[in-house]
């Protein structure tokens, strides 16, 4: 596992922002060879599509050969809803690239065999090759995508009936009113992400930081599901001063210790 310490949630977005550029081009994708991307919504990963979308504009990254895999959508609000994940994924990212509309997946919260909806999703990543590098928030509640609490930690793409305490959290996008926010979601399982080649968390925020530190200090547990990624090959954590202050001062000392070998990981290359 890596952890990335950035001072400022703006960091983090600039540092993930850059990563994923690193890779995109290092992998050098093309017409016979997509580049495959995982991505979340919410409130933290915005500072990265932003900019996502200024290195497409200043013409130093193309997403003409990317395909991406957005990690859950709510089910029961139309998909042209302010709030749906769609109009998130279109507003904050989709519109302002050059990706191909098609090769933006997401899950249909609305289609009329759920299950058989999950089922394709699981079929279409496979078909694309798989996850190359699976973005990815957290919850307060340490739940990854929406595997909430007691979710399997080998599950697959499945329909969610919510937490109460991601309902109270999300009621911010609905006007702070719970009786808005939906109950169910369709989310891609934390065994769905674990297959990805490489994961990276993005945790910001003093809310967050018992959250970062039951992830990487606490144990495995279906309680905490991203605590999954301590038992994945290539995770990254990226989070800002706020989210570690509940962390060891020995976790932060030993990583920030290699903040030097961490900044190679996003060089730009001559
Ligand atoms: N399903 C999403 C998660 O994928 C996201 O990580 C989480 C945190 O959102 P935020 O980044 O706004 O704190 O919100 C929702 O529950």
């Amino acid at each position: 596992m890596r952890l990335i310490i950035e001072n400022t949630a703006a960091d983090v977005g600039f540092w993930a922002a850059k990563y994923i550029k690193r890779k995109i081009l290092d992998f050098n994708p093309g017409p016979d060879k997509y580049f495959t991307l995982g991505l979340p919504t919410g409130s933290t990963p915005m500072g990265t599509y932003q900019k996502l979308i200024e290195f497409y504009k200043a013409g130093k990254l193309s997403f003409k050969y990317v395909k991406t895999f957005n990690m859950d959508e709510y089910c029961d609000i139309p998909r042209d809803h302010p709030e749906s994940y769609h109009s998130f994924m279109w507003n904050h990212l989709f519109k302002h690239i050059d990706i191909e509309p098609e090769n933006a997946h997401l899950l249909d919260g609305n289609a009329p065999d759920l299950d058989k909806e999950c089922e394709e999703y699981e079929r279409k990543i496979v078909q694309a090759g798989g996850i190359q590098l699976f973005l990815g928030g957290i919850g307060p509640d340490g739940h990854i995508a929406f595997n909430e609490p007691g979710s399997s930690l080998v599950s697959r793409t499945r329909v969610k009936t919510l937490a109460q305490e991601t309902i109270i959290a999300n009621a911010r996008f609905f006007g702070g009113d719970i009786a808005k926010v939906p109950t169910r979601a369709l989310t891609v399982g934390v065994g769905t992400v674990m297959d990805a080649k490489e994961v990276m968390i993005l945790i910001t925020g003093a809310h967050k930081a018992y959250a970062l530190h039951k992830a990487i200090e606490g144990g495995v547990s279906h309680m905490f599901t991203v605590s999954a990624f301590q038992m994945h090959k290539n995770t990254i954590f990226v989070c800002d001063e706020d989210a570690t202050m509940e962390l060891k001062v020995k976790t932060v000392k030993y990583f920030k210790g290699l903040h030097n070998l961490h900044e190679k990981l996003i060089e730009e290359k001559l």
